[in-house]
């Protein structure tokens, strides 16, 4: 906003400043705050601003009830503005054009920086080697446990669906492309990996919840966390299996076509990532906080909500989102918050069907 242009020590848009009269004796000088509550008008000073009109009705009567904007200079009468405005705005005051332009500017600058920070970071590896060999030893561990191989990709074989069969356009609905600028983040990670350099992430198991992920440095939010991998099959071949780690890669228009992936004999860490409960309400309903709001009630009674917060949801640090990366489906899991060192990592397994039962979750 380009600033106020000074033609006395007042402001142009202040109280009605009342001259004493030659008889009255000298007052005291009272404070602003006090001038301005209760102050009704503008006052437009007649010398400077004698050619003055409302931009609204064209007239230039009633000069004091002009409001004069701080940028562009134009005149408004309070009553012909809308909303009304019913006492003088304390501080600048921007007619609704420049205030518009002012609000658009804004928008579009803070739709660039959400665009920058959406963007996917690599995740880093631990300086030390030894801690990166620990972290790799306890993923060794528990695919060996689950009788399972190492696999940063994913896999087909002919006897369940072929390479051909994942493409990104037979998503029932289309499929969001993976960006530029993400693709050459994911081709790092990937290249990180083959050379040793893995993702900060060890691999503990709980009793109630089994084998679960956990985080061996602060992780910062959008940070690339693992894609998940395996065998990549039809589900009309797997509407039997009792495999829990199944993921889903293609929901195709006809549902023959629709893939998972199935990390039952190879796979990598994102197979140990454990979900939320999405079902349980964590705190009960009078304990839950409340939140007020007034903006869409036109009588402006104050009205308190009680919102729902699912532990889960508190929880929750990534998300596992579907791309299509060189017209292929791949499903990615990506921080949705910073995280630190020793959270657990959880998402959303109700991300696409809603069907995955978490009742029985931690
Ligand atoms: C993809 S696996 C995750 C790794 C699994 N915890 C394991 O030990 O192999 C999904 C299964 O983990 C278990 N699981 C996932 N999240 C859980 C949670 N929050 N609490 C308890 N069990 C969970 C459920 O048995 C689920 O079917």
């Amino acid at each position: 906003m380009a600033p106020a242009t000074i033609i006395s020590p007042r402001r142009r848009t202040e109280a009605p400043r009342r001259l004493p009269s030659p008889s009255s004796p000298p007052r005291k000088l009272r404070p602003i705050s006090e001038i301005l509550k209760r102050a009704k008008y503008a006052v437009v000073e007649r010398a400077e601003y004698s050619d003055i009109f409302c931009e609204q009705c064209g007239s230039g009567e009633r000069p004091e009830e002009l409001l004069l904007c701080d940028k562009c200079d134009k005149g408004f009468h309070m009553k012909c503005l809308r909303p009304i405005v019913v006492r003088i705005p304390i501080g600048s005051w921007l007619c609704p054009k420049c205030s518009d332009t002012r609000k658009r500017r804004r928008r579009s600058v803070s739709l660039v920086l959400l665009k920058k920070r959406r963007r996917l970071l690599p995740f880093i590896p631990s300086e030390d080697p030894n801690q990166r060999l620990r972290q790799m030893g306890t993923l060794a561990s528990a695919l060996t446990a689950m009788q399972m191989k190492f696999s940063d990709e994913l896999t087909y074989s002919s006897s369940m669906a072929p390479r051909s069969a994942n493409q990104a356009k037979f998503e029932d609905g289309g499929m969001q492309v993976l960006s530029k600028e993400d693709m050459e983040t994911l081709e790092l990670c990937r290249a990180m990996s083959r050379r040793g350099e893995c993702p900060p992430f060890i691999v503990v198991f709980d009793s109630c919840e089994g084998y679960t992920v956990e985080t061996d440095a602060q992780i910062k939010d959008m940070t690339f966390i693992a894609e998940y991998t395996g065998d990549v099959d039809y589900i009309r071949n797997r509407e039997n299996d009792d495999c829990d780690s199944m993921m889903t890669l293609l929901l195709a228009t006809n549902p023959c076509e629709s893939l998972v992936i199935c990390p039952d004999k190879r796979g990598n860490i994102a197979r140990f990532i454990n979900g939320i409960n999405n079902h349980t309400p964590g705190l009960d309903i009078q304990k839950r906080p409340l939140v007020f709001c007034w903006d869409f009630i036109p009588w402006g009674l104050l009205v308190g909500f009680h919102i729902p917060l699912w532990e889960g949801k508190k929880k929750q640090n990534c998300k596992c989102v579907r791309y299509g990366v060189n017209g292929e489906c791949r499903v990615l899991l990506v921080a949705t918050r910073d995280i630190a060192k020793g959270e657990r990592l959880y998402y959303d397994y109700n991300g696409y069907e809603h069907e995955y039962p978490t009742h029985h979750f931690v």
